[in-house]
Order: C-alpha cells, then sequence, then structure tokens
C-alpha cells in the first residue's frame, strides 16, 4: 500500500482523488489515529495540518503520521505539499522530507511540484503556474506563505539540510534507464534532494516508472497521481453526494476562490462578509454569522467568507489568519448542529480549521465537483464535504455546487485551476 502524507486538508483531498482517478482504491484520513480504521485500501493518505508550523513540529507530526500509516500496511510514503509550493524559507518541507528519508532509510529524495492537471509545470527547476512564474502570481501575496521565487531547488536549499539538486527535463525526456542512472550518480555522493523536471503527464510517466519502489518521494499530486496509474488494476465510479442544501465556508484569499465568490454575490446568493476586528472572539464572530444564517430561508444556500484581497488584508492587525479559521470552525460545527450536510469549504488551511471541528477522522473520495476536488463523505457524522484547495475549481464552482439557479444559464460546469 502507498502511504501519503499531505501537509493540508485540501491538498489531501485533491492527492486522493489523483489516486482515485488513476484507479486505486482510496482512503483518506484526517487523523492520526486509525487504530479503529477497519477499510482496504490501495492508497492510504492522512490530511494533517502542518504546511505552516514550525519544522520541528511538522517533522514530529509527519513522522507520527507514517508510524500510523505503516501500522495500517503502508510500505512506502509519499510527501504531498502544495503545486505552488506554498512554503517560506524556514518552512518545513526540506525537514520532513529528511526526517521521513531518515526513518525509512532512504538517501535519495525525488520531489517535483509539478502538476500538468492544474497547470503547473517545472522547467529547469523553475515553477510555472499556467504561462507565468510562480513568483508573477498572485501566490507573492499570500496571506501565510508568500511565494517570492520560483526556482524549486533555491526554495527547498533555504530549508534543507542535504544539498538540493536538479534532473533535467533532457533527462527525463531520454527515458527511465536515464533517470535512474542519473539517480544513482546523484546520489553516490550521499544524501541528495533531486528536483525533477516535468512539463506533462508522460514525463511525470516516466519518473513514477524510476522511482516506483522508492521509499520515499515528495511533490504535489502530479507524481502520485502517476506512479497510481503504473500500480492500478483497474477503475472504479466514484459515489455522487445526495443533493440537499449547502453552504460555502470561504477563508482562501486566493485570486481564483475570490472570483468564484463574485460570481457567487452576482447571482444573487446571501453572502456574509466575516470582518474581525481587535479584541474580537472568535465565538463572538461565529455566533453573529450563526445568527444572520438562522434568518436565511430554509432552503436558501449561502456563502460566509473572511476572504478579502491583499489590499484590504495589508492594514489587519497581526492574528487575523488564526482568528478567522477558528471561527470559521465554530460555524461550520454550528451548521452540521442546525442539521447542515453538505458544505464546502475554500482553503487548506481553513479546512483543516474546519474537519478537525467537525471531528472528521476518516472519509470515502466521491465525484470530482472540479480538477482535484472532490467531495468527501464522512460517514461516521453523515456530511458530504468539498475541500476546495484556494487556486482550484471554475469562476461558477460555488454557484454550481450550492444548486441550480433558474434561469442564470450557470449550468453545471468544472474549471481548471489558477
Ligand atoms: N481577511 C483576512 N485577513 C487575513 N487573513 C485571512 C483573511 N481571511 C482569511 N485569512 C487567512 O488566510 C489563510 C488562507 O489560507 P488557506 O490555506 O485557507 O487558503 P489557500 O492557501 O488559498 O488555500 P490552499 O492552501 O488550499 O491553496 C487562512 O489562515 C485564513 O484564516
Ligand atoms: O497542490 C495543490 O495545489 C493543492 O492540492 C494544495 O495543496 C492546496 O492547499
Amino acid at each position: 500500500m502507498i502511504g501519503v502524507i499531505a501537509d493540508d486538508a485540501t491538498g489531501a483531498t485533491d492527492v486522493a482523488a489523483a489516486l482515485s482517478r488513476a484507479g486505486l482504491r482510496t482512503a483518506l484520513a484526517l487523523t492520526t489515529d486509525l487504530a479503529r480504521w477497519e477499510g482496504h485500501a490501495d492508497a492510504l493518505v492522512l490530511g494533517l495540518k502542518t504546511r505552516s508550523v514550525p519544522a520541528a513540529d511538522a517533522v514530529r507530526q509527519s513522522l507520527e503520521a507514517w508510524e500510523a500509516l505503516a501500522a495500517q500496511g503502508a510500505e512506502r510514503v509519499y510527501l504531498k505539499y502544495c503545486s505552488t509550493f506554498d512554503s517560506t524559507p524556514d518552512g518545513n518541507i526540506g525537514p520532513v522530507t529528511e526526517a521521513l528519508a531518515g526513518r525509512l532509510g532512504t538517501r535519495t529524495v525525488v520531489t517535483t511540484p509539478s502538476a500538468p492537471l492544474h497547470g503547473r509545470t517545472v522547467y529547469q527547476g523553475h515553477l510555472f503556474v499556467g504561462d507565468r512564474l510562480l513568483h508573477e502570481t498572485h501566490m507573492a501575496d499570500h496571506p501565510r506563505t508568500p511565494m517570492r521565487d520560483s526556482s524549486v531547488p533555491r526554495l527547498l536549499r533555504a530549508q534543507a539540510r542535504w544539498p538540493v539538486e536538479l534532473l533535467p527535463l533532457a533527462v527525463v525526456h531520454a527515458g527511465t534507464g536515464a533517470v535512474r542512472d542519473r539517480l544513482e550518480a546523484l546520489g553516490a555522493h550521499g544524501a541528495v534532494h533531486v528536483v525533477a523536471d516535468a512539463l506533462d503527464e508522460a514525463d511525470l510517466d516516466v519518473l513514477a516508472s524510476a522511482v516506483r519502489t522508492a521509499p520515499v518521494v515528495a511533490g504535489s499530486a502530479g507524481l502520485v497521481g502517476a506512479i497510481g496509474r503504473a500500480s492500478s488494476a483497474g477503475s472504479h465510479a466514484p459515489s455522487r453526494p445526495p443533493a440537499g442544501r449547502t453552504a460555502v465556508l470561504a477563508g482562501s484569499c486566493s485570486h481564483r476562490t475570490l472570483e468564484q465568490i463574485a460570481a457567487f454575490r452576482d447571482v444573487g446568493r446571501p453572502l456574509y462578509q466575516l470582518t474581525g476586528g481587535p479584541g474580537q472572539s472568535a465565538n463572538e464572530l461565529a455566533d453573529a454569522a450563526l445568527r444572520w444564517w438562522d434568518g436565511l430561508a430554509d432552503d436558501a444556500p449561502a456563502l460566509i467568507a473572511s476572504s478579502q484581497p491583499p489590499e484590504h488584508r495589508a492594514s489587519a492587525p497581526e492574528g487575523m489568519a488564526d482568528l478567522y479559521e477558528e471561527a470559521t470552525g465554530l460555524i461550520a460545527a454550528g451548521l452540521a448542529e442546525r442539521g447542515l450536510r453538505r458544505l464546502v469549504i475554500a482553503g487548506g488551511e481553513t479546512s483543516g480549521a474546519v474537519v478537525s471541528a467537525l471531528r472528521t477522522r476518516v472519509a470515502e473520495i466521491g465525484e470530482e465537483a472540479a480538477p482535484g476536488v472532490p467531495w468527501i463523505h464522512d460517514r461516521e457524522h453523515g456530511l458530504h464535504l468539498l475541500l476546495k484547495s484556494g487556486n482550484f475549481g471554475g469562476p461558477t464552482l460555488f454557484v454550481d455546487v450550492t444548486g441550480d439557479v433558474p434561469g442564470d444559464g450557470s449550468g453545471a460546469g468544472t474549471g481548471a485551476a489558477t
């Protein structure tokens, strides 16, 4: 079984969708307490909330996650980080990779954020989002992990103790044998992170076949999807969530999420803006939002968002990110107590806060509402959740997943990432 450790909740659903799409029976866990889990899977994805925590804490949680996966039969591990890298110079991708490699007894780790399905490609070690270098996109203004460099080797070197080398596209294009030879040569001098170029799924397939038996591999959902394809025995039809009243909770401040919120507002659906002030508690913020919800018509979909564009966030006091996450978790728990069964959450950190407030432990992977955005079913609590990565889904995703709008022409639709 392949074990996957994802550093946030939306990343976990993205990678679970990739493995499920590849035909693997895939289970999703959002807790390391898997002792009573009795599922059967070819791939088990464990979603943590470690993206923005100090390296030592992330290492401790990731090693604990590995123990939980190994106890369920995982033989090797894939460390899933964001396809836009989302990690600052004091971030933890390097330290966690090295700790997992130490635990599993390997010294060469191939790593790539390339995810062609989401428009992420890596060339000469530089990460592109569509036709732009990462640092030229809105990711430069991310509230927690502003990305101001696009060179993956440089980003990783700032965090890593091991050297970082590049596996260039020319070697990938020369095929599996050439990649294996280069990995062997790079590993001959000691431990090493190897950042791999990849422009399309065929490149990822070559890398996947070269790392088929590697104990530790790292990257976005792209490479592990290819690993899944290489070991898959078939395909299966994911289930569709039942229709019903739906709320959207948004904490992502990404360009795409802001567009999705605007599209929801523009078709006249109810929107509540969470605005925290100094000294305000998460409980106060959540109570006010829930009072607003209680005043809506019984079947009205609604959106509650803290999301703001960068120019509005610039003047916000310190600590707002934590406050909004906690408030959004409390709102989700309040909505579930009121009987709501379908919740859409935008943003990985925000989703982590919500699944923890809802006490979601394991979930089944259902149909994708957009590439990398599958519905998940928390059977224990009877909840259907759509944990949406900040940059994913088309502009009308929130409109599409909250029900039909009579006569507005915005039928069901999916969309690519930005
Ligand atoms: N108005 C705001 N001011 C400051 N921070 C905010 C505001 N609204 C939300 N935040 C915080 O910004 C962060 C957004 O991160 P989150 O991971 O939820 O979204 P994302 O990074 O866009 O999504 P993903 O990780 O899936 O790509 C959260 O910590 C959230 O609490
Ligand atoms: O890789 C991505 O872009 C997403 O799965 C993600 O990690 C969002 O937080």
